[in-house]
């Protein structure tokens, strides 16, 4: 996939997460996603077993494929290919991204998450097929995420280099469009929409406005 399509199918990246689903399972959350047009399942369960992974992995495999969605697994680059995934995404304590393409191939999408600028080149260098930037605002999805850097590294980079952005962390549909008029290529959501009441509803309003802030004026040119 060339990194224009690549950027236009990374719109919309739901995160699954079992702690946030409010007992829903992790099929039922992604398939109400995927209805209201998310274009990226994460696979993300940290309290998963393998075997666990794998039977989510597959379950979700069909379904984004029925969608034409993209199924990206988190942390476990074995998991993603055992399970046909389009890709993996491994973050700075995780597999490093060299030893995950080896394992990925070139053909499998690698996302890699980046909070500095520093990171954000090793990841570049490393042949990262997107960077998932952030926590962008203050987050509840992750514990450890660290303090909120704000809009500036997604601006910086797209200035700079033609790597697709995912913005990650706090993202709601009010924030999300200043985010894209900064140049992410799209954004990833855990509890926007899997803490939602109408999980439906809120992917299809978060897509909506992703998509109309695409088409508006840049911000910051
Ligand atoms: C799109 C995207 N961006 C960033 C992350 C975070 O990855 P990581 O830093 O490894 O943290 P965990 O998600 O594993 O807790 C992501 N998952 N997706
Ligand atoms: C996985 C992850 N990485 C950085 S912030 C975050 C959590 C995002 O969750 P939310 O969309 O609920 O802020
Ligand atoms: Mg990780």
């Amino acid at each position: 996939m060339n990194r224009a399509a690549l950027a236009h199918r990374l719109t919309l990246h739901v995160l699954t997460d079992r702690e946030w689903s409010r007992g829903r399972d992790t099929v039922t959350v992604a398939r109400a996603a995927l209805e209201g047009g998310a274009t990226v399942i994460q696979l993300r369960d940290k309290l998963a077993s393998t075997r666990e992974l794998i039977e989510q992995g597959q379950a979700l495999r069909e379904l984004t494929r029925a969608y034409n969605a993209l199924l990206i697994v988190n942390d476990r680059v074995d998991v993603a290919v055992a399970v046909d995934a389009d890709g993996a995404h491994v973050g700075q304590d995780d597999m490093p991204a060299p030893l995950a393409r080896q394992i990925l191939g070139p053909q499998r999408i690698l996302g890699v998450s980046a909070g500095t600028l520093d990171e954000a080149l090793g990841a570049i260098k490393d042949g990262a097929d997107y960077l998932g930037v952030g926590p962008i605002f203050a987050t509840r999805g992750k514990l450890d995420a660290g303090p909120a850097i704000g809009a500036k590294l997604i601006s910086t980079l797209a200035a700079r280099f033609p790597t697709p952005l995912v913005a990650i962390g706090g993202l709601t549909a009010t924030n999300a469009p200043e985010i894209i008029r900064a140049g992410a290529a799209g954004i990833a959501v855990i509890t926007a929409v899997v803490a939602a009441d109408d999980i439906t509803a809120a992917t299809r309003e978060l897509l909506t406005t992703i998509q109309a802030a695409k088409q508006s004026p840049q911000a910051h040119p």
